[in-house]
Formats: C-alpha cells, structure tokens, sequence
C-alpha cells in the first residue's frame, strides 16, 4: 500500500511504524468493516445493533457521500446482493459497483460535478418512499463531496467560504456549522427529503468524539446548531465570506430562512444512524501490528486536535519521557494517537497537518538527539491537499535545523519532507477515518 516502501523502510524503528501505518488503514477499509458491521439472514438485515426486516419494504437503496462512500456501496453490494435495488453516492474515490451509481465530485474544495452528482442523490433521495429502507452511506470528506448550494449562494461562494474557512484553523465543528447553513443537503436536510423512508446510516467518522451532526455535515442527523453559530464562526475567525453567503446568514438568523432540523424535527422519526468505523478501528489495529513485533504499546488518544507542530512536540516529549526514565512504560514501545490536528495557514506553501506534525517532530528530535521514529499520515491517502499521505521521520531527517524551520514557517513542507525522504504515499486509501500517528521508541 505504502509507495517506494523499502526505500521507507530503513531501520528497524522505521519499518514498525509502516507496518503499525498499514495494519491501521487495512482495518479501516469499508470492505472490512461493513463486512462485520452489515449480514443478511433471510430477510432480516442487521446493521450494527439493529435489525431491519426487509420484506417490509419494497426497495433498498444506498444514499450518501464522502472519500470512502463507493467502497462502502461495493461492500453493501457485496452483503446484499440483488436485494439492493440501486442508488447514488457522490464520491472522489470511485470504484466499479452493480447497482449503486457512482458520481465523482471533488474534495477538499466543493466543484461542479459534485453539484451535479449532488442534484441526483437529492433526487434519488426525493424519490424515496415510506415503503424504501435507505442505507446512508456516509463517510468523512462528505461535506464538500455532496455540495448543495442553498437559496443565493453559488458554487463559488461555497468555494471561496470553503478555502478560506480550511485555511483559518477553524475546527471541523465549527467549519461544518457554517457549510450546514449553506446547504440543501447537510444538517439532516437530506434525512428531511428521504422521509418518510427508513433511514440506516452506515457510517465511518473521521471526526474526533464522533459527532453525528459533524460528520460529512450530518446529512441525515439532527442538528443542533443555527445560523447564529455560523455567523459566529465567521466573525471569530475573521473570514471574509461573498455576500451571498452571509446575507443567507443574517436573513437565517432574523427568521427568514428554515433552521436546519433538529431531534424533535419528524424527519428523524425513522432514522437511526449506526458508526461502523472510527478512529480507534484504526488505533486498535495498529496496536496490535506493535505488539505482534514485540513492542509495548500505547494508545494515548484517539482525540487529539489542535495545531499539528504543537501537538508534535508534545508528542516528542512523551517518547523522550518513555526512552529516559521508562514512563509510563519501558522501550521498546510504539505511542499512538489518532483524531485530527489542523494547520493555521500563514505562508503560501503545499502541505498538510501530518507533514507539518512530521517536521515539527523532526525538528523537536534533531535539536535533542533522540533516537525515534515518527509516522504521522490521513487515513485517507490525501494530507492537506496534497498527494502524500503523511510522512515518516527520524532524527537524522532534519540536517539543517533552519530549513526544516523555514518550511514551517511558509506552511511548506512538502517540498522539504520530499527532500529528505520523509513523504509517505498510499495514494487514496478507499477509507478516511482521521490520522494515524505511531512513535517507535526503542
Ligand atoms: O466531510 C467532512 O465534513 C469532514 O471530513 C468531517 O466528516
């Protein structure tokens, strides 16, 4: 899976933490975990916990969106069989499926094929009757995959808003409440057009604490927040949104646009929402590849947010901690953690926040002498919007200190990471469940 991966590999340290990398992406792949989460007996289909008879029902169909959605409708197709009558998913990771059509749009920044892919599953989801049991198939990179410009806000707007508010440090909750309230799909609308249809979600989150309503937007969750947050968000981080968007904004929040609908809202009456897959699907892997090569492993948190180069170092300190004095636990060990760190854009460089987690590392481990290895990558192939995943280093990455700093500095690390041989390439995994960062400590 992983590129040019020998060449990666070239010690020992650095070997096991592409192998924890490549454990934790394989037990994030839909055809795994939907495999365990979806079985069909008969006609009872069990998604999770629940239980579906299907002879209720006159039509399945598959909804939804996001990096991982087609390989979730194969995986569907694959449990079901010919008792799934079709669908749509809009998708930048196609695969080859039976029934469920697949529409390409674009992430991380909304595009016109998404729209239009985005038009026919709103239809499809329109044409839903009460008599339809819906599979949501919803995944992380959702939001901007399943575009749906609402009321006066154009593609454009959506574009520009969308940029500015992945650039501005915003978190994924406070940039979601914003694309929620500029959508005619997110925030449960979609829910809201597929009722009185039966509603399973069958989701993979990439959103630490699993947030329903965060999650690829919540699509078909309530949603709790309002156009008042949304102009907050922009407010709070100074965002310089078209007029389009924040006139549907202000008319929002005086009452003249419809809230997005909340848990009382009759639309979720018959939906229930079921997380296949999540973070720790991929710590637990990846613990697991550590112990199996005799390392003792530690999961720190599968909750980690914050800006990459700071979180990096603190990182840093732990190994260091683990290799001096043996707390909380003797070498060899492997730390890991997971959730989603973030970049406040200040240069004008390529990168993501696991190169800029990986650099920061590296840097923190060439100023100490410390001998570790750091992995730190997006489970779904793409950091930043950028063709590498993430990156593995070392202490002996950074020779120049105030290289690796100046890349920093300009948000540009790419380059600097691809210099020194530190770029990990997968391209796209067919998964997205948040970062994966593994520390080797010997
Ligand atoms: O699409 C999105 O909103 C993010 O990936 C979080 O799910």
């Amino acid at each position: 899976m992983i590129e040019d991966r020998d060449r990666l590999a070239s010690s020992e340290a650095r070997e096991a933490a592409l192998a924890c990398v490549e454990a934790g992406i394989e037990a994030g792949r839909p055809r795994t975990v939907v495999r365990e989460a979806v079985s069909l007996a008969g006609e009872t289909l069990r998604v999770a916990d629940a239980t579906y008879d299907l002879s209720a029902y006159d039509e399945v169909r598959v909804l939804g969106g996001g990096n991982a959605a087609a390989h979730v409708a194969a995986a569907l197709e694959g449990v079901l069989g010919d008792r799934l009558d079709g669908g749509v998913v809009v998708t930048d990771d196609p695969v080859e499926t039976d029934r469920v059509t697949v529409r390409e749009g674009d992430h991380p920044t909304p595009s016109e094929r998404g729209v239009a892919g985005t038009r026919a599953l709103l239809e499809a989801a329109n044409a839903a009757s009460e008599d339809t049991l819906v599979l949501a198939a919803i995944t992380g990179g959702g939001s901007a995959l399943m575009a749906a410009p609402a009321g006066d806000v154009s593609l454009s707007d959506l574009q520009s808003t969308t940029d500015a508010l992945l650039e501005s440090g915003a978190d994924i909750g406070e940039i979601n409440a914003v694309r929620k309230h500029l959508s005619a799909l997110k925030g449960g609308r979609l829910a809201r057009r597929a009722a009185p249809a039966t509603v399973a979600g069958v989701i993979l989150s990439d959103v630490v604490g699993n947030d329903l309503s965060v999650i690829a937007s919540g699509p078909v969750a309530p949603d709790a927040s309002t156009f008042d947050d949304a102009l907050a968000v922009l407010e709070r981080y100074g965002i310089d949104a078209p007029d389009a968007v924040r006139e549907r904004l202000e008319r929002g929040a005086a009452g003249e646009v419809a809230e997005t609908p909340g848990p009382d809202d009759p639309a979720f009456e018959r939906v229930s929402n079921h997380i296949v897959a999540d973070g720790m699907t991929v710590l637990e892997a990846a613990r697991d590849a550590a112990i199996e090569r005799g390392y003792e492993p530690l999961v720190l948190s599968s909750r980690v947010r914050g800006e990459a180069r700071e979180a990096a170092t603190t990182h840093v300190a732990i190994a260091e901690e683990i290799r001096a004095t043996g707390t909380p636990l003797e070498p060899p060990a492997v730390v890991l953690s997971g959730g989603e760190t973030t970049v406040t854009v200040r240069g004008d460089g390529s990168g993501g926040p696991n190169q800029e987690f990986a650099t920061s590392a590296a840097l923190s481990l060439a100023e100490r002498e410390t001998d570790v290895a750091v992995a730190a990558v997006d489970t779904d192939g793409i950091d930043g919007a950028t063709d590498a995943a993430g990156a593995l280093v070392d202490r002996a990455t950074v020779e120049d200190p105030d290289a690796a700093r100046a890349a920093l500095a300009d948000n540009d690390v790419y380059p600097y990471l691809e210099s020194r041989n530190g770029l990990v390439c997968t391209g796209p995994t067919g998964t997205n469940l948040n970062d994966l960062r593994v520390l080797v400590v010997r």
